[in-house]
Parts: structure tokens; sequence; C-alpha cells
């Protein structure tokens, strides 16, 4: 595909020439037809003299008219789309007028999403737990935004928005923006802190909160608002806490929306309103640190923003870095520890399975000329990313040196979009003058930003909750059945963490030992795993059934691929049946059946993951 823009290989806008200062979004939901349909009027900054056409991304979307307004009048301008790229989208160019000025434009375009577009999910009554009502929400992250509105899809602009949504008066309209009106049918909103495309956010359904705190409300279907209510009750000590650290939170307010389980993700950051995926609700809080990482990314993301995917690790190392903090002080250093070293088996696993026929997209900043974001996504810019920043924590000086610099980082670069030598730069600027100086010429940027792999160095962290899984583990791999069971040391208690950690570096271990049904059920019986509803638990317990080659317990497995389309969960269990020739047809063969039921970026991926693509 090469890069299709200048600042951003994923966008054919020009964001040196023009940029969007303000979006007014005019929608009507039409659930019969799932399609929106309505009209956008951007406002422009034209930065170029002669300035002939404004380039702008669009996905499968049909536009029918583009007009300037100027002046009290309005001027139908020429428009046209080409350029399509597979699974990335169109160019949408709009002719200007010659001698168009520097300075404010305004456009509207008139338009219709396609009732696939990639950026929607649609689901009928029967798809949501209280039956009655149609529900429709959108993932615009990474570039999906262009599916949904003819836009800059691109994180190196930001702008302000607005909207007027008409829906069915019995539904509930959400954005990610602040309520500013609500009718019979009509609900408008007001985003007034400039935001990249990909945290556009809508969702629609017949929806019902309850309060967290004073600016705090989580939101989700009637049937389960309560029992959210408690799993998220610390989410106003995360704020407090990630605002301790990072500076003031800017959004005004922080609901959350559980969502219906064909999320393909544990959270989105929206800004006012996270998404989250009801897989978190596993009864003891045990994974709300997902909370914690949304809270995180108010300013690590959503207030300095990468200019473009390829600097992604800007936004999720920086987010993981701070939920790790957030924990760390709601939880201890252990804990904190715990978690870090934890990732870094999940990582371990990422580049051993997902990545280990693309190990170019291991490293921190990747080449995305030729890749879409969504095929390059994996937990390396997340878990190496957070992994750099603690090593350079821990080389100038520890958290009471490297959190003033966090913040004057954060407050440096608020309401920007950036790049790794622009984090770059501001370490250095900030160390220059300092004792820390010589420190800076330690950092090793080439093998940390550009080698493949794991970290090159493992920061040291606090191991005696990772000993303890470590050792399970090993015990686990090494032993047969009747050594385990003579075996006191795996009857000790563990916490719901070490629990899931244990069984990932399990997972980790390619040798397993007589992994027949009956050290499955010894595992079972040991950590009381058929009673467990946490989703972090059946997921790795269900790879562990696969990597036994239970056929008889293929059927819990697909139960559980179809109970949610959390793509950290579904991806790996297809990849692990793809690699079961027995149980391979039968995974194609569920995996067609409810495929339309899943985002397209779901499907997508795992289509590439059973090798149908
Ligand atoms: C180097 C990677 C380059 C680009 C990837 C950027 C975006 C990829 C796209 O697929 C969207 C990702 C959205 C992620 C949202 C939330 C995550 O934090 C969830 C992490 C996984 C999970 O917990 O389910
Ligand atoms: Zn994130």
């Amino acid at each position: 595909m090469g890069r299709l823009g200048t600042v951003d290989p994923s966008s054919y806008s020009e964001p040196d020439l023009i940029t969007t200062e303000h979006s007014a979004l005019n929608w009507t939901v039409d659930f019969a037809a799932t399609k929106l349909r309505g009209s956008v009027l951007h406002r422009f900054n034209v930065l170029s003299t002669n300035l002939d056409k404004i380039l702008l991304d669009v996905r499968d979307i049909n536009v029918t008219n583009a007009t300037l307004l100027a002046d009290g009048s309005e001027l139908p301008i020429n428009y046209f789309i080409s350029d399509p790229v597979s699974d990335i989208g169109q160019k949408l160019t709009l002719e200007l007028p010659a001698g168009t000025a520097k300075g404010n434009l305004n456009v509207r375009i008139d338009y219709e999403t396609a009732n696939n577009a990639s950026g929607l999910q649609w689901l009928t009554p029967e798809q949501t737990l209280g039956k009655q009502h149609p529900y429709m929400f959108s993932q615009c992250q990474a570039i999906h935004a262009r599916s949904v509105v003819p836009c800059q899809d691109t994180p190196s602009v930001k702008f302000t928005y607005d909207a007027v949504i008409q829906h069915p008066k019995e539904l509930t309209a959400l954005m990610s923006a602040i309520i500013d009106k609500k009718q019979e049918g009509q609900t408008s909103f007001k985003q007034e802190v400039p935001i990249p495309a990909y945290l556009l956010a809508i969702a629609i359904g017949k929806l019902v909160s309850r309060p967290l705190g004073p600016n705090s409300n989580v939101w989700a279907e009637e049937a389960i608002v309560d029992a959210c209510a408690e799993e998220f009750s610390e989410t106003t000590t995360m704020l407090k806490t990630a605002s301790d650290l990072c500076g003031p939170y800017v959004w005004k307010q922080y609901d959350l929306l559980v969502m219906p389980p064909s999320f393909p993700f544990g959270g989105m950051e929206n800004p006012c309103l996270t998404f989250v995926t009801p897989t978190l609700l596993a009864g003891d809080k045990s994974l709300a640190d997902v909370v914690a990482h949304e809270i995180a990314h108010s300013w690590t993301g959503n207030l300095v923003t990468n200019k473009n995917f390829e600097h992604f690790w800007l936004n999720e190392g920086f987010t993981v870095f701070v939920e790790a903090k957030v924990v760390g002080r709601m939880q201890g250093q252990k804990e904190l520890d715990f978690k870090m070293l934890s990732n870094l088996t999940d990582l371990q696993e990422c580049l051993r399975t997902q990545l280990a026929g693309t190990p170019e997209l291991s490293k921190l900043v990747v080449d995305l000329s030729n890749c879409g974001p969504d095929d390059a996504f994996s937990s390396v810019p997340y878990m190496k990313g957070s992994t750099f920043l603690r090593y350079l924590e821990d080389l100038f000086g520890g958290p009471s040196v490297f959190e003033p610099f966090l913040r004057d980082y954060l407050k440096k670069f608020a309401y920007k979009s950036i790049v790794t030598d622009d984090f770059k730069g501001a370490l250095y600027d900030y160390f220059k003058d300092t004792d820390k100086k010589d420190k800076l010429g330690e950092v090793d940027w080439e093998l940390w930003l550009k080698s493949e792999g794991m970290p090159p160095i493992i920061p040291k962290f606090d191991e005696t909750l990772s000993n303890v899984t470590k050792e399970l583990a090993r015990i686990w791999s090494k032993s047969t059945v009747a050594e385990l069971i003579d075996n006191n040391n795996i009857k000790q208690k563990i916490s719901i963490h070490q629990l899931i950690d244990f069984l990932g570096k399990l997972i980790e271990h390619q040798d397993i030992v007589d992994l027949n049904e009956r050290k499955i059920e010894l595992l079972e019986d040991t950590y009381n795993l058929k009673q467990s509803k946490n989703a972090e638990v059946r997921f790795r317990l269900n790879r562990l059934i696969i990597r036994a080659r239970l056929i008889k317990r293929l059927d819990e497995i697909i139960e559980f691929a179809n109970s949610n389309f959390r793509m950290k969960f579904c991806r790996p269990i297809y990849r692990d049946l793809a690699a079961w020739p027995e149980a391979k047809p039968i995974a194609v063969r569920n995996f067609v059946s409810v495929r339309d039921q899943m985002m397209a970026v779901c499907s997508h991926t795992i289509e590439k993951d059973l090798g149908l693509k």
C-alpha cells in the first residue's frame, strides 16, 4: 500500500496544509437500515496559500453532497472518492475554488454510512441482555472513524466536536462527550477538549446508570448495572490517584459504559465515557485494573497523543506505566512489580505465537508503510513500552525523580500529538542540566526502539509474588499426576492474580509432563477452576485444555469463544484450535456461523488466525 500521507502512513489527509478545528455532527440513527445518515460540518484551518483541494479519509461512505459555507451563502463543491486500499479505506477529494485563502473554512458533507461500516456494530434486540431493543456502538481506534464520518482520520489532528443525534425515543444515546441537551428522541453533545478522530465514540441502547462518584456513573443494560456498580466501585479512588500522579483531570466527567460481549477490546479510553468489556465482571473486582488503565489514558494518549500509530507505544507504554503506578499506590509496590512481571509473561507468549511470522512488529516503533494498524496491534507497545519507561525510571533515580519528569512531560505536550523523538527531546531537556545528565548517554535508543523481541534489559523487579507462580508453573509442568498429589506445595493459598499468572506461565512451558485429562482435572480441583467466572482464568484454562487435546471438552471451548468476542481471548483460542487438526474444521465452522456478530476488526483478524485469508 505504501505510505498514504507524509505525516501519517495510514491517512490520506494533509495536516501540514489544512487541519480540522471543530466538527459539528448531525446524525439520524437508522436501526432498520443499520446506517447513520446526516452530515458533518467541518471548520478547517487552512494553513497553506492557494490550497486547491482537501483530502479526507473515508471507508465505505456514501457522500451525497459537499458544500462550502461562506458569508451566509452555500456553494456546492465537486468531490470524488478514489484510491481504495483494502482494509484501510479510500481518499475523499473536495475541490476548492481558486484563491481559497488561509484561515477558517467551513465545509458541510452530507452522507450516510455503509450498513457494514467497520467502526460500527449493530445488534438486534435478541443480541442484547434485555432482548427488547436494538443496540449500536462504535470502536474507532485505530482508523475506523473514517467509516463513521469523512474526516482527517489521523491522530496528528485534534478537533473539538458537537453532535445532535436523532434516535428512537426509548433508547439512551451516549458519546465521548458531555451531554448538552436531552429531548424525546434527540440528544446533543459537546466535546470542548480537542480530540483525535479515533476518540470519537457513540453508543445507543436501552441503558441505565448508577452513580460511582460526584462526576462518575456506570452505564449498562438494566440486568447487569448493579453488578457493574459493585465491580467498578474503586473508580473514583483510581481517578484521584491518577490525577495526583499526572495532573488535573480536564475531561469533567468520567463515566463507564459496560458494553455488550461483542466489544472487541478490554476497554477503550473514549473521553468522558470509557467503554469496557463485560468480561471484567469477575464478581470480586480482580479485573478492574483495566479501568485504571483507561483512566490513565485521560493523560497518556488522550491529552498527549501519538502523532501516528507507528508511535503507538507513546500511548500504550505510558498508559501501562501509569496504570501500574495507580495499582501500586492502591495495593503496594509488590503488586506493582508483580503486574509488570506478569505483563512480560504475556509479552513472551505474544512473541512466540502472534508475532512469530512478523518479528519486525515486535519493535517499539514500527513501520506501518505496508501494514494496517489493526494488523500491527499486539502487546508489544504496551509491555515493551512500559518496561522501557521503568528502565528509564530506575536509571534516573526512581519514582521520586521520574514522576516529576512524567508530570512535566504531560504538561509540556498536553493537547499535542507527538512522535518518539519529542519524548526523547523532553527527557534530554529535563535532565541535561541536572546531576543526572550523564545517565542520558547510557540509554541505547536504537536498541530499545528498533530491536526485535523481548525488552533488551529487564529492570530489577520485586519478585516475591512472581517467584511463587514461577515455582508452581515449574512443579506443574515437570511433575506427573501422582507426584503432584503428593506435593504439598501446590496446596498453598495464592491470590487470584497469582492464579492467572501461574496459568499463563504454565502455558509458556513447552514440555508439560502428562498433560492429560487427569492433570487438567487435578488443576481444576486444586484451584477451584470449575466454579471460576473469571474470564482471564477461563481463557488460560481453555488453552491448557486445548494443549491437552481433550476433544470431549471442545464444546465448552467453543462456548467460551462464543461468549465474548474480546480479541485478547478469542484470537489465541482460534489460533490454538487452528493448530489442532481434529478441532480446526469445527472451529472454522463455528467462526463462520458467528462472524456476523463480530466487529469487522475481530472477524478480519480471526480470519487470518485461522488461515482463511
Ligand atoms: C504497533 C501497533 C500499531 C498500531 C495499533 C493501533 C491500534 C490498533 C487497533 O486495533 C486498536 C486498538 C484498540 C485498543 C483498545 C484498547 C486496548 O487497550 C485493549 C487491550 C486488549 C484487551 O485488554 O482486550
Ligand atoms: Zn490502552
